[in-house]
């Protein structure tokens, strides 16, 4: 069946026919994203959902969204999405981290020459016949200092576009490093030094709980008096209602805001304020930003629910289209060694570690050691999925170590998963053969050769005739089928293993009789 996809926001076209011609099925609803009723009636009938900043993707749609392999956000910023509650329900989200930056940075310059001339306030003075020559009186941008706070992707086009006007540009970027300054022509300078030197301040930075209110009351005291400030970032970045008192001490000589705590924002302690210019949310808002976000939204999306390549995802790491086919069948291999690790694990899992060798190491190895943890912690929690398995083993306190060796030892790749708890270290290996399936190569150092199967008994032993032959009895008195039969030991009359595949759930009575044969330690059944 087709996957089927759903646009909740105005995309620009060019995204329905990208999924059309990738032979996926699209519905195009622009308004959607604002009747949330009515998204969380239909979101369940949907493989991927494309959006833009309108549609909010709580906890409660996530909750319908059954189907839901992937959010496509058609711009830079997530915040409108639940990541975490997403990333639980194994729902890859991912933006267009650079598609309309340029289109961002020139709103933000926009607003700059707007809020330097007055040009709103003027031109409707203008057009209602006042020829208010006298009113307006602008200031000059040449060697002004511009202070950007988020020197990310559109900060550094806008400080580009601001050392072309002949500014002087500094910038306070705890990530911004000195090289990246000097390359970009910044001088980098801490948040109080470029408060008070600032003549014009612009925000770049994403909202979270670090940049929330960077601009507060407080803030905005230690300013230049008859600063200009610029937010085309996000709502929430600058206390509104600090600023707006800041406007009318005189303090702030004019603000530029293109987004609000509360959008769509229809009322605002901004408004009304004669030194202030607004505009709704259009940073992004020019035909070529949003002809490029929509295509390459839709390119990701399609290329991941058709083929597993993963590209800007902001919850799991990326794999191209190339990497996908390779990676699967030992993504399949991880999971399932972390899920006879897990079946095994009774205790507290203290850490886990898990070794890459030989070609595998080669490998986007953060998906596979994901996987892994899926595996490992599914049979404790059962909806864990590959997505939300480092954070919910970040969570239980769960240490989790890789290690990659690209020297290849008896197999051209190996995979070792090692779990660690407090009373007991477990390794088992396992490897991917030419026909694409994974297999198990070795347990706790017992070299065994057996595919996973959907029903299994694990049997650990001393190694001493007869065994073999009363189990099978067992099993076959039972009724239940032997599908293949693996066996392993450490040295004659050591220890051993016997990893069965039978036909059918194994029941607890006959799991019982194995336990009691002499010479049996343990007996697990096993599913996968
Ligand atoms: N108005 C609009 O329509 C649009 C708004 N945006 C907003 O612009 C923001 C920035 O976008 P990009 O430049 O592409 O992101 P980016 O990730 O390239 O840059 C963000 C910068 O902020 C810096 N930063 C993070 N925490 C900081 C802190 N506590 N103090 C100072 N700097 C900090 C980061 O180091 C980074 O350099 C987005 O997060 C989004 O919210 C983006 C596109 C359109
Ligand atoms: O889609 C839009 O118009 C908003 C863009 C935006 O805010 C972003 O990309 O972060």
């Amino acid at each position: 069946m087709a996957p089927r996809v759903l646009i909740s926001d105005a995309l620009s076209p060019a995204a329905v026919q990208i999924f059309k011609d990738r032979g996926i099925e699209v519905d195009f609803q622009p308004a959607l994203g604002k009747d949330k009723d009515k998204l969380a009636e239909i979101i369940g009938n949907y493989d991927g959902l494309a959006i833009r900043s309108a549609t909010k993707v709580t906890p409660k749609i996530l909750a319908n969204a059954t189907r839901l392999k992937v959010v496509g956000r058609a711009g830079i910023g997530v915040d409108n999405v639940d990541i975490p509650a997403a990333t639980a329900k194994g729902v890859i989200v991912m933006n267009t981290p650079f598609g309309n930056s340029i289109t961002t940075a020139e709103h933000a310059i926009a607003m700059m020459f707007a809020l330097a001339r007055e040009i709103p306030a003027a031109d409707a003075s203008t057009q209602a016949g006042k020829w208010e020559k006298n009113r307006f009186m602008g200031v000059e941008l040449t060697a002004k200092t511009l202070g950007i706070i988020g020197c990310g992707n559109i900060g550094s086009i806008v400080a580009d576009r601001a050392l072309g006007l002949k500014m002087k540009v500094i910038a306070f970027d705890p990530f911004l490093s000195p090289e990246r300054a000097l390359d970009i022509g910044v001088e980098k300078v801490e948040l109080d030094e470029l408060l008070a030197r600032a003549d014009i301040i612009t925000l770049h930075t994403p909202l979270t709980d670090k940049t929330r209110n960077v601009l507060s009351a407080e803030a905005i005291a230690k300013t230049k008096k008859g600063v200009r400030i610029i937010n085309c970032a996000r709502g929430g970045l600058v206390d509104e209602a600090a600023l707006a008192a800041a406007l009318e001490s005189g303090q702030v000589a004019g603000a530029a805001f293109d987004v609000f705590v509360t959008e769509p924002a229809t009322e605002n302690p901004l408004f009304g304020h004669p030194n202030v210019i607004c505009t709704p949310h259009l940073g992004a808002s020019t035909t070529e930003a949003q002809e490029n976000v929509a295509l390459q939204v839709a390119e990701q999306m399609s290329d991941y629910l058709l083929r597993g390549a993963i590209s800007n995802a902001v919850n799991f790491p990326s794999i191209t289209a190339e990497e996908a086919p390779k990676l699967k069948p030992f993504i399949e291999l991880a999971e399932k060694l972390g899920s006879f690790a897990g079946q095994l694990t009774d205790t507290d899992i203290k850490s886990v570690r898990i070794t890459y060798d030989g070609a595998v190491a080669g490998l986007k190895i953060k998906a596979l050691t994901s996987a892994a943890v899926a595996g490992l912690l599914r049979p404790a929690l059962s909806d864990i999925n590959v997505v939300s398995a480092p954070s919910i083993a970040k969570e239980r306190g769960i240490v989790v170590e890789e290690t990659t060796r690209e020297v290849a030892g008896d197999y051209e790749s190996l995979v070792t998963l090692t779990v660690v708890t407090d009373r007991i270290e477990r390794s088992i290996s396992g490897t991917v053969f030419a026909d694409g399936r994974p297999r198990i190569v070795d347990i706790k150092g017992i070299k065994v050769d057996a595919e996973f199967a959907p029903s299994m008994i694990y049997v650990t032993n001393e190694d001493k005739p007869g065994f073999v032959g009363r189990f099978a009895s067992l099993l076959g008195d039972a009724g239940l089928n032997i599908a293949t039969f693996a066996l392993g030991r450490d040295r004659q009359g050591g220890d051993a293993i016997a990893l069965v595949e039978v036909d059918g759930r194994v029941p607890a009575e006959l799991l019982a009789k194995v336990q009691g044969l002499p010479s049996v330690k343990q007996a697990k059944p096993l599913v996968f």
